[in-house]
């Protein structure tokens, strides 16, 4: 995700400074103008902005505030942008980080996959340091095509996290449709085209439908991040006392697919976990 961004910054113009842990991945980015800083302390300490785009709350903390972590590089009049998907508790402490050193602070984690990054059609979720949003906000139009600003912290990785738990119990539900037609003599692709007419269309099942009735599942969002994002969710739900048994079963199995090496393929695999008892 962050690769893309990052390309759509550049090729709208912006002076771009790339890191990442793999540097090979910074290669293509480096070959369209961008500069390289060998660590996330040395691009907070050269930009305005950093953008900042990781795996999951582990990675987001370490690469924040971590040994050469932004958080060293950062001073006032700078600002740090949180866009990984992480529950509100772990961008709160980011959030306490960074604005320790004066820096401002927001989270804006996106909705939209692998294509609409590459289309600069995200939807960012945003919350915290509201004159960071509106400095932010030319290069957020340039990555997205919508963005909200949610108020205080935790705000926008509540919404994200709700979002993806109810995108992630309508695949694993999705999948048990489709295989259900199949197991009664239907054909799934007229299932998908039937959905598609229908009140209960979605572009994701459009869009993923047809390469899941040939089992095929070509990474789009990687179904360790969907299962990810669910146990943060029920960890949300949690501290709330809301029940959510129907996205507690999905996320059960989304652990099953995530157990049988299916962690990198989309989160489309889960229908995998479906189709047997793995
Ligand atoms: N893919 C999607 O469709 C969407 C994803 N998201 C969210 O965006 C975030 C990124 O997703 P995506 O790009 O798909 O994920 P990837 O797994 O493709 O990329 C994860 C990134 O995090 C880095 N990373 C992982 N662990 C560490 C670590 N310990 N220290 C430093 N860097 C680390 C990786 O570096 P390296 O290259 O070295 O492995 C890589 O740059 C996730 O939070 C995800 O939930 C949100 C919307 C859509
Ligand atoms: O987080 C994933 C997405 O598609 O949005």
């Amino acid at each position: 995700m962050g690769s893309p961004m990052a390309q759509n910054l550049i090729k709208a113009g912006c002076d771009v400074t790339v890191w990442n842990r793999t540097k090979s991945k910074c290669d293509p980015l480096l070959s369209l103008g961008a500069k390289y800083k060998a660590s996330p302390e040395e691009v907070a300490s050269s930009c305005d902005i950093t953008f900042a785009m990781l795996a999951d709350p582990e990675s987001a903390v370490d690469v924040a505030c971590g040994k050469h972590g932004a958080a060293n590089g950062l001073s006032p009049e700078k600002g740090y942008v949180d866009i990984s998907t992480v529950d509100g508790p772990t961008s709160k402490s980011i959030s306490r980080h960074i604005k320790a050193t004066g820096a401002l602070f927001l989270e804006a984690p996106v909705s939209g996959s692998k294509k609409p990054a590459e289309d600069g059609q995200l939807i960012f979720l945003t919350a915290g340091d509201s004159p960071l949003y509106e400095k932010a906000a030319p290069f957020l139009d340039i990555m997205g095509k919508s963005r909200f600003y949610l108020g205080e912290v935790g705000n926008g990785a509540a919404m994200k996290l709700v979002v993806n738990m109810i995108m992630g119990s309508m695949m694993a539900s999705f999948s048990e449709g489709l295989l259900l037609s199949e197991k009664v003599g239907l054909d799934p692709s007229v299932l998908v085209e039937v959905i598609s007419q229908g009140a209960i269309s979605a572009p994701m099942f459009s869009m993923k439908g047809p390469s899941m009735v040939q089992a095929l599942y070509p990474t789009a969002f990687p179904l360790k991040h969907q299962q990810k994002d669910l146990r943060l969710a029920l960890g949300l739900a949690e501290s709330v006392s809301q029940p959510t048994p129907i996205a507690a079963a999905a996320n059960e199995q989304y652990k099953v697919a995530k157990s049988h090496g299916l962690g990198d393929k989309d989160f489309s695999a889960v229908m995998e976990a479906v189709r047997t008892k793995m």
